[in-house]
């Protein structure tokens, strides 16, 4: 661990008492309040100036300003104020501000033409400096050397030319995924579809990036697996970094051992498991992401090796440690970031469609249609060829948003905007659930319409990377840290969704239909309210 910290410096190692820092942890606790209740009371004032002034709702309390006035769904809130106050508002969270975006020409200025100063995440505790061990990896970077190392081997990895390979495991897991779904029915007269959604995208990602599978959710390699995602999920919420927003909270979480509990779940938990699944996958048969990082020395340019080479003082040891630390956290984000995100959103999908049999009725035909005509399901380089599978992916993605408050983006300076001016350190977030739900954009919002997309079949990545006027929705982020997965969450989604629909219809239980007017808030995601539903085999081929 020692070798790491002169690495990067980013371990932060404390031999001081708990005792000796309780005076000192008072104090700033102290001063944090009163320098926050002077920020509560002197807001709005910064926007007296010759800025166009961004409004703040009115809900708020002393020092924990708005934090606790999201409700249980924030994106739902976030919504109510945009309707009442415009594209762009201010939230007062603790000592931080949060800039809200729902105007997708406003959020391309800030975060594509403005990118190199709004590329930057928040620093978040666990997610820094316990999950990425300090800022490594993708996700919780800064957009350093370091990240542009972890995102470009993972954008060759995850290239569309590379996720055609993977067509044989996604479509394998498709069709156990549907075979499970249709005998559970069958045996126990209903299914929630959540546990498989989740075997289904981890069997997708665990196999592709680490060569491996679970035969069902009862594998002990699983189980562990879901333990570290739920784990990582609760505290990389931006509410399980209360201290980060109310500097106070830092003493309760430090007597209380909050962090020490992370850290040590970080240790004594996932670490080990990850080093053996790398291990195991640099070891196992045929080839996987894994294997090619570590054969291929992580894709790392001659230069690259060079810079890396000198930062660990031709220390060659150091060098293989800080390798391994690129392959372990750039897998790690690949393998948690696609999960959970793929998997909602195919429950999300799932609920919904049950409330449109007439819309499952077409999509069937549609597939149906190709297979009499090719002989074969769809591959993926025939994606175009089903334009109304397209429309139901990207009215679901719409419809009901994954990631409704995507991930924040951070500044590092005073910027300038628009007219609208960003104070150093403030968040800014493109308003997912509100942006998706504009009726100038998306007429009649409340609608699910697949028809809405007809006329653009460009793959998703292509549109989202190009320019703003060929997006068509923004569920995948914006500028350098847009999401690097987006041709495989497309690719999973279209082979579940043609896998699904070309042998059976989701229909409701005698319970009634699922809640689609609820979410349960999880960190990034926001999932249905658990449902149960019946996976009935087809009986009306048009083949
Ligand atoms: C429907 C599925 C998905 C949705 C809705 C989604 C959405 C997002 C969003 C909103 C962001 C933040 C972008 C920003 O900061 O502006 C993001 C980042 C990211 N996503 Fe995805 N994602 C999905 C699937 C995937 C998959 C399948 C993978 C991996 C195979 C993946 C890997 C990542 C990574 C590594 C980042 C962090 C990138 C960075 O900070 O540089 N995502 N995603």
């Amino acid at each position: 661990m020692d070798q790491v910290n002169k690495l990067g410096g980013y371990l932060p190692v404390s031999s001081l008492e708990r005792k000796d820092l309780f005076p000192v942890v008072s104090i700033a606790a102290a001063a944090s309040i009163f320098f926050a209740s002077y920020q509560f009371f002197s807001s709005g004032q910064n926007n007296k100036q010759e800025y166009k002034k961004i409004p703040t709702p009115g809900s708020r309390y002393p020092y924990v300003g708005h934090m606790y006035s999201l409700g249980a769904v924030p994106g739902s809130t976030i919504r109510k104020w945009h309707n009442e106050l415009g594209p762009i508002f201010n939230l007062k969270m603790g000592i931080r501000n949060w800039f809200m975006v729902d105007d997708p020409v406003l959020a391309q200025k800030i975060f594509v033409t403005n990118g190199a100063k709004t590329s930057f995440r928040a620093h978040h505790v666990f997610s820094v400096d316990h999950y990425s061990m300090g800022g490594m990896g993708l996700a919780f970077s800064q957009p350093d050397e370091r990240w542009k190392v972890s995102r470009s081997a993972a954008l060759t990895v995850l290239a569309p030319k590379h996720i055609e390979k993977y067509i044989w495991t996604m479509r394998q897991e498709a069709k156990d995924l549907v075979t499970r779904f249709i005998q559970s029915t069958e045996r126990k007269g209903s299914v929630d579809p959540s546990q498989s959604l989740k075997l289904f995208a981890l069997n997708v990602m665990f196999k592709i990036i680490c060569g491996k599978r679970f035969d069902s959710t009862t594998h002990p390699d699983y189980k562990q697996f879901q333990k570290i995602v739920e784990h990582n999920i609760k505290n990389a919420a931006w509410e399980s970094d209360t201290s980060n927003f109310i500097p106070i909270f830092s003493v309760y979480e430090y007597f209380f051992g909050t962090l020490a509990d992370q850290k040590n779940f970080i240790k004594i938990e996932r670490d080990p498991f990850f080093r053996r699944i790398i291990k195991d996958a640099t070891i196992t048969e045929g080839p996987n992401v894994i294997k090619s990082f570590v054969e291929d020395e992580f894709n790392l340019s001659e230069d690259e090796i060079l810079v890396l080479t000198c930062m660990c003082s031709y220390n060659f040891l150091l060098l293989k440690v800080l390798i391994e630390y690129y392959i372990s956290t750039t897998a790690a984000d690949l393998i948690l970031a696609g999960l959970d995100t793929v998997s909602v959103s195919l429950a999300w999908n799932m609920a919904v469609m049950c409330h449109h049999p007439d819309i499952q009725k077409k999509l069937a035909a549609e597939i149906d249609d190709f297979i009499k005509v090719n002989g074969h399901l769809p591959d993926l380089k025939e994606k175009e060829k089903l334009p109304y599978c397209i429309c139901v992916i990207k009215e679901s993605l719409r419809f009901r948003q994954t990631a409704p408050l995507g991930l924040a983006h951070t500044t590092r300076e005073d910027i300038y905007i628009d007219g609208y001016m960003f104070p150093k350190n403030s968040s800014i977030i493109s308003s997912m659930e509100s942006m998706h739900m504009r009726p100038e954009l998306y007429p009649d919002p409340e609608k699910f319409n697949p028809e809405r997309f007809m006329g653009n079949t460009k793959p998703m990545q292509s549109a989202a990377n190009g320019r703003l006027e060929d997006r068509d929705h923004y569920n995948f982020g914006w500028g350098r840290r847009i999401c690097p997965g987006i041709a495989m969450a497309e690719a999973q989604l279209f082979v579940a969704l043609v896998e699904i629909f070309s042998r059976c219809y989701v229909e409701p239980t005698s319970d009634g239909l699922p809640d689609i007017d609820n979410a349960i808030h999880g960190g990034l995601t926001a999932r249905p309210v658990n449902y149960k539903v019946k996976f009935v085999q087809r009986t009306d081929f048009s083949t």
